[in-house]
């Protein structure tokens, strides 16, 4: 339904941000793009968006091509909704208001009833006549994503859209917000630095590295078979280890302790996560990271068991 068909794209000749982009998304389907800071994820959403003129190639969705400004003058592509990172909201009116302002004025009824179903899926419906000029940057972005999804768009691009949202909120939002649209199958493409939106919510995940995309899978298959560190690290503290002359990448959870290894480490720090603690060992000169249930002496020798 989405086609980015061999796209490319720089802001200035020097420099290529986005480099022979290639994959679709089908209705209702989420899409998670991840990569580290400055990649081009952000540059991708205002590409499909239709914000930018591309170099090469090019963007439909259901057989209709995506121009930008240059052939299309007003910016956006009528059958998404994009929630940029600066919101753009009013400032002095209401939450509420701001919700109607993207609805139909000739059916009061029928605005006030979806104004409410959305204030309920971005967990607002206390702040519904607080100003948006009082509001918190969290608040702020969550009303953000609540004026998007007024009309229903086939499509939802969000840039960070938890990013100043407290963890507290966080997961009950995006629980929230994933299933609504799940419902209504709208299809979503999330820019993302944040693991969790990609394992816990996404269909595909395509991770960006060097301007150009890297991988292109399930989350589970890239988090379960990564390619290099730079994929692993986007989601926990990876290991990279040599060990009989074999480089692997190990994630904290793969290494335990057992009574009896060839393998001997000696811890170094121990820091407190929670549930368990995350352990920093020497292991023959090279800094290993693993889960442990305890804290650990500094200086103790373990043996340990990559799983
Ligand atoms: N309007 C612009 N003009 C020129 N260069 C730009 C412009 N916007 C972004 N860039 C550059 O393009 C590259 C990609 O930026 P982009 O915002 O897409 O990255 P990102 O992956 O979304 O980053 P972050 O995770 O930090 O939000 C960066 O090097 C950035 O400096």
């Amino acid at each position: 339904m989405l086609k980015v068909d061999n796209v490319s794209f720089s802001y200035h000749k020097k420099k290529t941000i986005l480099n022979d982009f290639n994959f679709t998304l089908q209705q209702g389907e989420h899409l998670c793009v991840m990569g580290e800071s400055g990649c081009g994820k952000s540059t991708l959403l205002k590409a499909i968006y239709g914000l930018v003129d591309l170099n090469k190639g090019k963007i439909l969705w259901k057989e209709e091509q995506i121009f930008g400004p240059q052939k299309h003058l007003v910016p956006g592509f009528e059958n998404f909704k994009y929630v940029a990172q600066d919101f753009d909201l009013m400032p002095y009116i209401s939450v509420s208001e701001n919700i109607k302002k993207f609805l139909s004025r000739f059916y009061p009824e029928e605005s006030e009833l979806r104004t409410q179903e959305l204030l309920e899926v971005i967990q607002m419906k206390a702040f519904a006549n607080t100003m948006v000029k009082n509001l918190s940057g969290g608040q702020k972005q969550r009303v953000a994503i609540a004026r998007a999804l007024a009309k229903e768009p086939q499509l939802l691009l969000l840039d960070e859209p938890f990013g100043q949202i407290d963890n507290f909120k966080k997961n009950s939002l995006r629980r929230n917000l994933f299933s609504y649209l799940k419902e209504k199958k709208i299809a979503c493409i999330i820019a993302t630095h944040d693991k969790n939106d990609a394992l816990s919510f996404a269909d595909k995940l395509i991770i960006i590295k060097d301007n150009k995309i890297i991988e292109d899978n399930s989350p589970k298959e890239i988090y379960d078979n990564p390619k290099e560190k730079y994929v692993a690290a986007l989601f926990d503290d990876v290991n990279e280890i040599t060990i009989n002359n074999k480089t692997r990448l190990i994630y904290p959870h793969q290494i335990k302790i057992v009574e009896n290894s060839a393998l001997k480490a000696t811890v170094l720090n121990s820091y407190f996560k929670g549930s368990y603690w995350l352990i920093e060992a020497d292991f023959n000169g090279q800094n290993v990271f693993f889960n442990h249930v305890s804290i650990l002496d500094r200086g103790v020798e373990i043996n340990l068991d990559f799983l």
